[in-house]
């Protein structure tokens, strides 16, 4: 009696519930597809009952059933699991109270056992018999040979339903692996342009005061003079310089020094426009670059920084002194400009500390006649 059930899971067994657990089918709800294929049984060979028994571990699990009294039956109780004994045979019985078959191994039809039966075991690709599509009756049947071979049809017609089905997972599964693929790249790639962007940021700025540094200026400046002088705007520059600030430092203390320096960098980024560019020049010094800016307008920022500075959250008073140069850079080159904003500080610094002086020199050398 051991063949109707392996008493232990053997390899083949293992393998065979290894396939059908492939088909993550068991205990899935109701296809119109599969219903119809027992219908079709039913009418196919004239009887009572009709189901697609899926055997899984120890049970068999019905995904289609007409006639049938329960969803899943254990698998002693099981004519399917005979059936499969021999997965290459359609198991024809026209009379079960004369087969050796015991009456208990049979589920039950409207409460009462069957007497006929026959099922046609469903194999996976390499073999391995899932279950079987079956018919069944409470009176003893036969079945003519178009009816068998109907029934053949109608579980192959089943096993290419359970390949879809097994095929969509995969790509389902596939599919879901790409996405998460993707996700992990994504994420890989944030991270990098994250990564890029602080060590570009620690590379240009100032750390003490968040500014860009020298070096990023500079790149900014060779950037500029590559450009077409036609394309560059006229602009201002703008050049800060905080007032004895050694004596600041002499008698409040470094540390002291720096919040100081960190109080007025805030007051020119809080002054200046976004398309303006503010560099930690020097020490103490800042050079605030104003595109598209004349003098009037950079005098006003001026006067806006040295009010911030006036009113900055300090312990001590700080001023500070700006001079101020326009720029064409079809007329002049940088380093002029420069040298005009840094004279202009000069007179403001001579001139008593805490004011803005605007470039009054003449400008007499060009670089494009026209
Ligand atoms: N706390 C602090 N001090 C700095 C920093 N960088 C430069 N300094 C100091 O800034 C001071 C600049 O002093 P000076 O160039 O002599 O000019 P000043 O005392 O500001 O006087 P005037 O510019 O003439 O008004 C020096 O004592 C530098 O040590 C910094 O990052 N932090």
């Amino acid at each position: 009696m051991a063949a109707y059930f392996p008493a232990q899971a053997s390899d083949i067994e293992a393998a065979r519930q290894a396939a059908l657990d492939a088909y993550a089918i068991v205990d899935s709800g109701p296809e119109r597809a599969f219903d119809d294929i027992v219908r079709l049984a039913v009418m196919l060979c004239g009887v009572s009952a009709a189901s697609i028994s899926l055997i899984d571990r120890d049970r068999v699990w019905f995904k289609a059933q007409v006639g049938v009294d329960q969803s899943q039956v254990s698998r002693d109780l099981s004519l399917c699991n005979h059936a499969i004994d021999q997965p290459g045979r359609t198991l024809v019985i026209d009379d079960l109270d004369l087969d050796p078959i015991p009456a208990a191994k049979r589920r039950r039809l409207g409460g009462r056992p069957p007497r006929f039966y026959a099922g046609v075991p469903l194999l996976s690709p390499d073999g391995h018999p899932l279950g079987t599509l079956s018919v069944a009756d409470v009176e003893p049947r036969h079945l003519t040979s178009a009816q068998v071979e109907g029934l053949e049809l109608l579980a192959r017609q089943t096993q290419h339903l359970l390949e879809l089905r097994r095929l969509m997972l995969e790509q389902g599964q596939q599919l879901s692996a790409r996405e998460a693929a993707a996700r992990h790249a994504e994420q890989a790639r944030a991270e990098l342009q994250r990564r890029h962007e602080e060590l570009l940021r620690s590379a240009t700025r100032d750390p003490l005061t968040g500014l860009l540094n020298r070096a990023a200026m500079e790149e900014m400046l060779a950037e500029t003079l590559t450009r077409d002088p036609s394309e560059r705007t006229p602009y201002t520059l703008l050049l800060l310089d905080i007032d004895h600030f050694k004596l600041v430092n002499d008698v409040h203390g470094h540390l002291a020094g720096d919040q100081a320096l960190r109080a007025v960098a805030d007051a020119v980024t809080e002054s200046i426009r976004k398309s303006d560019i503010a560099v930690r020049f020097g020490g103490e010094e800042i050079l605030v670059y104003l595109p598209g800016s004349a003098l009037d307008g950079a005098a006003e920022v001026a006067y806006r920084i040295r009010e911030r500075v006036a009113h900055a959250p300090l312990p001590f008073a700080v001023t500070v002194s700006i001079g101020i140069a326009a720029g064409d850079p079809r007329r002049d080159l940088p380093e002029q400009t420069f040298d005009r904003a840094d004279q202009a500080l000069y007179r403001a610094k001579a001139g008593g500390r805490d004011r803005v002086a605007v470039d009054d020199t003449p400008r007499f050398i060009s670089i494009d006649p026209d």
